[in-house]
């Protein structure tokens, strides 16, 4: 996610770049949707029919009134003429009937494809793993799975059925004038090859420029989320002003290319409608001066001139019709970057394969704690790099050898940027290890499904997340789908990171929303009920990430007497800045420039090395390895190495 908040010059934020027009096909990127589409092909065919039979019954009109004019008219019949103008209101009606019923087939039915198609795209958001959130822009996916996607179903509704109806009716329509007088036919046909070849034209360059307004409003979006999200910084900060300048340029950069696409859309309207009008004005001199030589009835040439009027319509609409169907192929493309995002593959799920871990559930983490074989949580020469570090920095986590005994607690030190929330995260494998292994009670964690691992790792991270929902929900959201009994799980959980009392204090106690991202409460109320999370499902591993940080010093003591109980059955790595958390744990490990240096209790540690008394005093507070250098302030062999 980028971090515009507080930005002056508006920022494009880094998207992934489109294929090159040349590459692209609008009709291959529109054909990839068919999956989606597929399951109401009956009723889209069956309202393209309804609406071809509407429009082309349009076309009858023309012959009725050469009929009028040519039968009744000239005979002097006025009941004749009155059958005439009954016949052509029925055929007004049906056709308004028919365009009635077209509409109906494809409204329900399209609704359904759209909430498909952001189900698929929102499943598969969930799925892509945390790199890919790094990567792209928040506002980029928010766009595309309510814009685009927006755009597609109006693809759908619209323009897909009426480029059928329309350059059917035109087919049709064209081969009436040619039968009624090939020699004006061809005069009103004359306009065609030229009006492909400009269409073809306008394809190409609107389809480049609707890219272009449809990533933008994506930054757009990034922008108005990241100010809505950091409102007390911007405020905080006094920086409105520059923040609006920024949402201006790139509100400009989007109104400027909504323009040219106005431009462009104007200029193909323009030789739409203009073509064809010196085509019919041509064929209305020719078409008068044969009537008046007698080789052309007076009505042939009114049923003529009413088929070409008729065909009007279908034609004019051709340029919105294209446009349409080009930012829908854009639609297309946008929502399949995203779906092409390749899964990180998956072990089998835990049921259907042999697991290491198979035995009491989350639970009874208290018996896995202590049972015999349990050997507790192992790196093995675990080498982390991130996918965009610069080339040539060295690794975020380089080597880590370290043991966590069954049941025992492990406090994690290091200096700020050492890699601890690095190593943290590859537990629940939120990041995958670039080398080396993980394992929990002897199975590596590689060769576990993500939901079996999950089920049995809880974490609780420094920036406590919570969703825009219950106190409840929030909470049980760290407890199995076996968990037992929610509601005495939730009340130890709540107790545990001493949050009862300020919960049962909000208005509805747990059932009180707590509102999006948990604005409403405190720092640290929403670090213990992401404590209370981690905690509430009795996990076999826990992994937790400075979760005391935002804690007066009166609360962190009165959590940490209650976690003391939960640590005590079961399996925990612990990121501790402070000596009071660090005294939680059994023993200690010291992580310095991405490498473990030292491991022992927070005496011998206190006694053996000088990093951690500064780190312990709040002396040493940033990690001193550059990112550029490949080999760190002590080269590679001068490091303690006590990891084992
Ligand atoms: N997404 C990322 N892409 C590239 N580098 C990253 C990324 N996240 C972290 N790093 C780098 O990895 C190193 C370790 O970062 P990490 O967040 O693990 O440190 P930390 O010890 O948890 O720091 P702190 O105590 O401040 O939370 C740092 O040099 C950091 O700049």
């Amino acid at each position: 996610m980028t971090d515009s908040s507080l930005g002056v010059d508006a920022p494009a934020a880094p998207r992934p770049t489109p294929r090159p027009a040349a590459e692209r096909s609008a009709v291959r990127s529109l054909l990839r949707l068919w999956p989606y589409v597929r399951p109401v092909r009956a009723r889209l065919c069956a309202a393209a029919f309804v609406a071809v039979v509407a429009s082309c019954l349009g076309l009858v009109i023309p012959l009725v009134l050469k009929w009028i004019v040519d039968g009744p008219v000239t005979d002097r019949d006025t009941g004749g003429v009155w059958l005439g103008g009954v016949l052509l209101l029925v055929i007004g009606l049906v056709e308004a009937l028919l365009f009635g019923l077209r509409r109906w087939l494809v409204a329900r039915p399209l609704a359904g494809v759209e909430a498909a198609m952001r189900a698929a795209l929102y499943g598969h958001l969930q799925r892509l793993p945390v790199s890919f959130h790094e990567r792209w822009p928040s506002g980029q996916l928010l766009s595309r799975a309510t814009t685009d996607l927006h755009l597609l179903r109006m693809f759908f509704a619209f323009p897909l059925t009426f480029l059928v109806v329309n350059g059917t009716t035109i087919l049709v329509g064209c081969v009436i004038l040619l039968a009624q007088e090939w020699t004006l036919g061809l005069v009103l046909l004359a306009p065609v090859l030229p009006l492909v070849l400009l269409c073809a034209l306008f394809e190409m360059r609107y389809a480049v420029a609707s890219r272009r307004a449809q990533d933008q409003l994506g930054d757009l979006t990034t922008v108005i989320e990241e100010a809505v999200l950091g409102i007390r910084v911007i405020k905080g900060f006094g920086r409105h002003r520059s923040q609006a300048r920024a949402f201006r340029e790139l509100a400009d950069r989007v109104r400027h290319t909504e323009l040219y696409k106005a431009r462009l859309l104007a200029a193909i309207w323009a030789v739409i409608l203009t073509l064809p009008e010196l085509a019919i004005g041509a064929a209305l001199v020719l078409g008068t001066v044969q009537v008046a030589d007698g080789e052309l009835s007076a009505g042939t040439l009114v049923a003529f001139l009413s088929t070409a009027l008729a065909l009007r319509w279908p034609v004019e609409a051709m340029g919105f019709l294209l446009a349409m169907s080009n930012e829908a192929a854009t639609a297309a493309d946008r929502f399949f970057d995203v779906m092409d995002e390749p899964i990180p593959p998956d072990a089998p799920d835990a049921r259907d394969a042999p697991d290491a871990l198979s035995g009491p559930s989350p639970g009874g983490a208290a018996a896995a704690a202590g049972r015999a074989g349990a050997d507790g949580l192992r790196f093995e020469r675990v080498t982390f790099r991130y996918p965009d570090a610069p080339p040539g920095a060295r690794p975020a986590l380089d080597g880590i050898d370290l043991h966590i005994r069954s049941g025992e607690t492990m406090a994690l030190v290091g200096a700020t940027g050492s890699g601890k929330t690095t190593l943290t995260a590859l537990v629940p494998r939120l990041h995958e290890p670039s080398g080396g292994r993980i394992l929990l009670d002897g199975a590596d964690t590689a060769a576990l499904s993500r939901a079996a691992l999950r089920a049995r790792v809880a974490v609780a991270f420094e920036e406590p997340t919570l969703f825009s929902a219950t106190v409840r929900e929030n909470v049980l959201m760290g407890a199995g789908e076996d968990g037992g009994d929610p509601g005495a799980g939730l009340e130890r959980a709540l107790r545990v990171a001493q949050a009862a009392d300020f919960v049962a204090a909000l208005p509805h106690g747990a059932d009180t929303q707590v509102g999006e991202q948990g604005l409403s409460l405190s720092g640290g109320q929403r670090q213990r009920l992401a404590l209370a999370r981690a905690v509430v499902g009795r996990p076999r591993f826990l992994v937790l990430d400075d979760p005391l940080s935002a804690l007066d010093v009166h609360t962190e003591a009165a959590v940490e007497a209650a976690l003391r109980e939960v640590l005590a059955t079961t399996t925990a790595l612990v990121v501790a800045h402070r000596p009071s958390t660090v005294l939680l744990a059994d023993r200690v490990a010291l992580l310095s420039g991405g490498r473990i240096t030292a491991v022992g209790t927070h005496q011998e540690l206190l006694a053996s090395s000088p990093e951690y008394v500064a780190l312990m005093s709040g002396a040493g507070t940033e990690d001193p390895r550059d990112p550029q250098d490949p080999e760190g302030p002590e080269g590679p062999e001068g490091k303690e190495d006590g990891a084992r």
